[in-house]
């Protein structure tokens, strides 16, 4: 079986890489099946500063290639912010509702076509003795004046789609990857995939 590690322990993400690593055949492990790694801290100031960090520490750790996901949302009218900070925006227990909660107030009275917004993600790919490689990518849209929508994490809720005329949490699963920051930075890995996997027994 070929399998991968994703270093995160965002339970979302995790879903995210298995619906879009299954069609390849490959199955993902993330942090969530190694509740005994440790933390990492994001002391970066940029996506790709600290998907290294996370990814380069989680290679040694591991003694094997993984992949790192630092991503989130840079809105216009917030000068960029929650940007690197966005798990963490309404305080340090990482709640999605918060988060939401506290850019809805941000952005109070500001019309639609200042609310621009875009996700961003660097995936970041370590191996013990290996230079790491970095990719990014970004899905544009706006935020909206209300949350709507089940599907997905984190503000998915408030992010409009312009193209898809709905927010990304009411997208199916398969939508989502058809036109989000993570599945195209991973399509940004395409040529370097035979030496990102694993074969297991
Ligand atoms: O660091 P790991 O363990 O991967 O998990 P995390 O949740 O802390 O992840 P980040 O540090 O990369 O912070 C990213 C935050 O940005 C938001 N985010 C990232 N991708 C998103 C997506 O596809 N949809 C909605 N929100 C997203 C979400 O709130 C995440 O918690
Ligand atoms: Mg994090």
């Amino acid at each position: 079986m070929k399998q991968v590690i994703i270093a995160t322990k965002n339970a979302g993400k995790t879903r995210e890489f298995q619906a879009l690593l299954a069609k390849k055949g490959v199955e993902v492990k993330s942090l969530l099946d190694f509740p005994d790694c440790p933390d990492v801290e994001e002391t970066g100031s940029t996506f790709a500063e600290n998907a290294i960090l996370k990814a380069e520490a989680m290679a040694r750790y591991f003694h094997t290639t993984v992949i790192a996901d630092d991503s989130g949302l840079a809105i216009d009218a917030l000068h960029g912010r929650p940007g690197v900070y966005s798990a963490r925006y309404a305080g340090e227990e990482k709640d999605d509702q918060k988060n939401i909660a506290k850019v809805l107030e941000e952005l109070k009275g500001v019309p639609l076509e200042k609310r621009t917004a875009r996700f961003h993600c660097a995936l970041a790919v370590a191996a013990p003795g290996r230079r790491t490689a970095v990719v990014e990518a970004t899905c544009e849209g706006y935020i909206a004046e209300e949350p709507k929508g089940e599907n997905g994490f984190g503000y998915d809720p408030i992010f409009y789609v312009p193209q898809k005329g709905k927010t990304m949490a009411e997208l199916s699963k398969e939508e989502k990857n058809q036109i989000s920051h993570r599945a195209k930075a991973l399509a940004k890995l395409e040529e370097q995939w035979d030496e990102i996997i694993n074969d297991k027994e």
